[in-house]
């Protein structure tokens, strides 16, 4: 079994006193691709937000590549080596494409290489943040991750809003960011479909547990458990919680 890069060891966590994860455990192996998926509320962006620090942990442990992080601070795991694309995208929309790149900039990390993924904010990096689709946008709020230099991408919901071309080409730039397998990636996902296409494990999260782990093909079959805990529209490829916006590139 290939060493593992993230671990959570019984992880209950939550917003003040409140708990949302419950017992939670997940080992994420180097070089894997891990989709999460799940209903509205079931905890998906909380998991993320555990991992990088910006929930209060109630109880349990989480590892990176077998270094306890529990206590350290969210910009301390990104040094270390976490990347959060959050679903707000957090870009700076004052800023040109290529100033919002160099403002996250760190270590040896190449603006090059993200022109190399997504072209097209080559073409626009002397745009503002609000001159840019949403396509675009979320383009630019994952190079701005990639220009940390994560060795774990955390992806939170990339494609909620998108056109389906633009769902397509994020999709190539996933599997190209963790083809030479010295990158790992958890895609949070309400496309169920798309995400287990991708992943290679998956879990399927209900009421802050996780109800199925195991392989993405394996839970792509499993339409009794996705349709028991998505619900059938959610398994298609469609326009699903994303038909609340306007779906533009
Ligand atoms: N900042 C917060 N403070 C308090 N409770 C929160 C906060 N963020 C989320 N919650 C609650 O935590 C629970 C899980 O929400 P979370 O956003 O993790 O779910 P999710 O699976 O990512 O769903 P969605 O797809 O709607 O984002 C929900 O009941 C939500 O109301």
């Amino acid at each position: 079994m290939a060493e593992p890069v993230l671990e959570l060891d019984n992880v209950s966590a939550g917003y003040g006193p409140g708990h949302v994860l419950r017992g939670m455990s997940l080992r994420l192996e180097k070089g894997g691709k891990l989709a999460v998926i799940g209903r509205n509320g079931a905890g998906k962006t909380t998991l993320l937000n555990t991992v990088m620090g910006l929930a209060r942990l109630h109880g349990g442990h989480i590892r990176l590549e077998g270094r306890p992080i529990d206590r350290l601070p969210p910009w301390r795991r990104n040094h270390l080596g976490l990347g959060l694309v959050p679903q707000t995208r957090d870009i700076f929309p004052s800023l040109t494409v290529e100033e919002n790149l160099r403002a996250a900039q760190h270590g040896d990390a190449r603006i090059e290489e993200a022109y190399m993924l997504f072209p097209r904010l080559k073409e626009r990096r002397k745009n503002g943040g609000t001159q840019l689709s949403g396509g675009e946008q979320q383009m630019l709020a994952i190079a701005r991750t990639l220009m940390t230099s994560p060795k774990v991408i955390l992806l939170d919901e990339p494609l909620e809003g998108l056109a389906p071309v633009i769902r397509e080409m994020l999709m190539q730039a996933f599997e190209d960011l963790a083809k030479d397998g010295t990158r790992s990636v958890i895609l949070v996902e309400q496309h169920a479909a798309a995400a287990l296409a991708f992943a290679g494990r998956a879990v399927l999260m209900a009421n802050g547990r996780i109800v199925h782990d195991g392989p993405a093909a394996e839970l792509a079959q499993r339409s009794d458990l996705i349709d028991r805990h998505i619900g059938v529209a959610m398994t298609a490829d469609a326009p699903e919680k994303g038909t609340r916006h306007a779906s533009h590139a």
